[in-house]
């Protein structure tokens, strides 16, 4: 199976390229800031199957750059959609908890009201509504709070802060499934190749289990990594930042367990392994 990535040093790319032969398109090649290029890519490329993994992820800096977010998130996967589409080949997309209002403590299910609460989350739903749109076939797995040993992420932010101090303040409100970048790459390779097998695809939540809060996070991370830190749990008011986050990003995996037979992959075990590839 010929792969085409979007995406080359990104958290989920870079998993990709360590778990397949991928042909990935760093942003030298394919500026997503240039929807129409990155179709011509798809449409040039010979391909079996096209997985976009670049994406504008600085939540908070797309509160003031939100038309940038919304032409990377939005324009440009519906443009590679398209251009799948018209070779009639299977598109791979990824998005996010945040399209979720993060009202209640239920779990969110596939076909739950969407209603982003900041201008990253918008983006991220105009890039599903564009590939959705597109009329191919096509899969878009929706995860949450990425970490792995590459790129920036909570985990690396929590080591690198705990070099300089031994106490921390994290939200312990906003809850949700951490999830390893290696398991994502895994489950879009697994979806890939049923896809093209004639799997129908369609929308899927994919998130670590168990559910947690970024505080219990930090103090997993901590305990994990042997370092003595206290982690005072703090409620989200207390910690303003630009852009709103959801507090409620359970999201239930019944669905691709069902359908790909594929499952919420256990992030303290993603974790530990992390840490072990980082040298801690
Ligand atoms: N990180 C997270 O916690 C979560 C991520 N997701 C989604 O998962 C997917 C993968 O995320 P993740 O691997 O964490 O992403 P990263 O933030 O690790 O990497 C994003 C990648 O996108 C590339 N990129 C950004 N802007 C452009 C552009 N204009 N043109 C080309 N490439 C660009 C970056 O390239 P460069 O290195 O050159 O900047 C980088 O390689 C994304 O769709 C994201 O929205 C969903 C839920 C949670
Ligand atoms: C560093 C830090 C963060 N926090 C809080 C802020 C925030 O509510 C939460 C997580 O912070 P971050 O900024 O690392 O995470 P954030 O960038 O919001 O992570 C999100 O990224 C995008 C791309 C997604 O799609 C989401 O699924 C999610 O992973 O922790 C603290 O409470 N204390 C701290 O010291």
């Amino acid at each position: 199976m010929r792969i085409l990535v979007f995406g080359e040093s990104g958290q989920v790319a870079t998993e990709l390229r360590h778990q397949a032969e991928v042909t990935a398109l760093g942003r030298d090649l394919a500026d997503l800031n240039d929807p129409d290029a990155c179709a011509a890519r798809v449409t040039a490329m010979d391909a079996d199957v096209v997985i976009n993994a670049a994406a504008y992820t600085a939540v908070d800096k797309a509160e003031s750059e939100d038309e940038l977010a919304h032409v990377v998130n939005g324009l440009a996967p519906a443009a590679m959609a398209r251009a799948a589409a018209a070779r009639g080949i299977p598109f791979l997309h990824i998005s996010t908890d945040y399209v979720f209002s993060g009202t209640g403590a239920a779990p969110w299910v596939e076909s739950d009201p969407v209603d982003p609460p900041n201008a990253y989350g918008r983006s991220k739903l105009a890039g599903e509504e564009g590939v959705r749109a597109a009329g191919g076939r096509h899969a878009i797995l929706r995860t949450s709070w990425v970490f792995s040993s590459h790129g920036a992420n909570f985990v690396k932010t929590m080591l690198r802060l705990s070099e300089s101090r031994d106490t921390l303040n994290v939200v312990e409100d906003q809850i949700g499934g951490p999830t390893p970048a290696a398991d994502i790459a895994a489950a879009l390779l697994a979806m890939a190749k049923a896809m093209q097998a004639g799997h129908a695809g369609g929308t899927y939540h994919f998130g670590g289990t168990p559910w947690v809060s970024w505080a219990d996070f930090a103090r997993e991370i901590f305990a994990q990594a042997g370092r003595k830190m206290v982690v005072n749990g703090i409620p989200t008011t207390d910690y303003p930042t630009p852009a709103a986050r959801p507090l409620n990003s359970r999201m239930d995996c019944t669905a691709i367990q069902n359908d790909f037979g594929i499952s919420a992959p256990d992030w303290k075990a993603g974790l530990s392994k992390v840490l072990k590839d980082l040298g801690v």
